[in-house]
């Protein structure tokens, strides 16, 4: 579960702030897909990026567990993401010279919560790949992946370290409708089945059946309450 508390974080603006993120509070639970929504420039990757303890907030507290990430040592919080925590970007970010399978042997390699021996982080990889949808494709660079595969490679490669919150930012922008739905409907089978609490950004609602809940974020402000998505 992730939770965060209170959180404001303001940019430089001149020789103002401008305020992205307004005093939101919000609580992902495990195995929910907690959405994310609101205009263009209301905040969403803000509080995406606080809860990724990628930028600290000006006050407010991101517990994950029972740690406050918001109060770690840049050391300590690198350490929490890589353990705890899996990123999805809308692009999938992926190193262009490594296979499917080696770009989730790299991230299990920075992954430090145990030292698995080779043959299971590669059995775990394998897993995985063959979860979203790619066992015939493990030895595939990015560039012979059409968009939606190399989504599902960045999708298994935020698992590799069995992450308990899963955040991800508009992970169909660069997908056509069909693949779009097919890539949450992945993520919300993920989600249930590794218990992940799953934080996600969408600006548009096409895809929404795969939310259980949905946050609307308008000015750094979030919605008071989460709205249990109708089906
Ligand atoms: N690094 C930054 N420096 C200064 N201002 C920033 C920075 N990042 C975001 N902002 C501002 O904070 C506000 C929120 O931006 P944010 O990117 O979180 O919105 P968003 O809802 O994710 O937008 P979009 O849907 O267009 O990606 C905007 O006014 C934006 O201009």
């Amino acid at each position: 579960m992730i939770t965060l508390d209170d959180i404001t974080l303001t940019f430089p603006d001149g020789d103002a702030r401008i305020t992205a993120v307004d005093h939101v509070s919000l609580t992902a639970p495990n195995g929910v897909v907690t959405g994310i929504t609101g205009p263009s420039g209301s905040g969403k990757s803000s509080i995406l990026a606080v809860a990724a303890t990628l930028i600290r907030p000006d006050s407010g507290r991101v517990w994950i567990g029972d740690t406050d990430a918001a109060a770690l040592s840049r050391d300590d919080a690198t350490a929490l993401r890589r353990d705890s925590i899996g990123i999805v970007f809308q692009q999938s970010n992926l190193l262009p010279s490594l296979t499917a399978r080696e770009q989730l042997l790299v991230m299990a390699e920075l992954g430090g919560r145990s030292r698995r021996s080779r043959a299971a982080v590669r059995l775990r990889a394998d897993d995985l790949l063959d979860a979203v949808g790619l066992s015939g494709h493990r030895d595939k660079r990015p560039a012979q992946l059409s968009g939606g595969q190399r989504q599902r490679v960045a999708i298994a490669r935020a698992l590799v370290n069995d992450p308990g919150v899963l955040l991800v930012d508009e992970p169909t922008s660069a997908l056509d409708q069909e693949r779009g739905g097919e890539i949450m409907d992945l993520l919300a089978r993920l989600t249930r089945e590794r218990q992940t609490a799953t934080l996600l950004i969408t600006h548009d609602l096409v895809h929404r059946d795969a939310l259980d809940e949905l946050i609307t974020v308008v000015d750094g402000r979030a919605s008071t309450a989460a709205h249990r998505v109708e089906a």
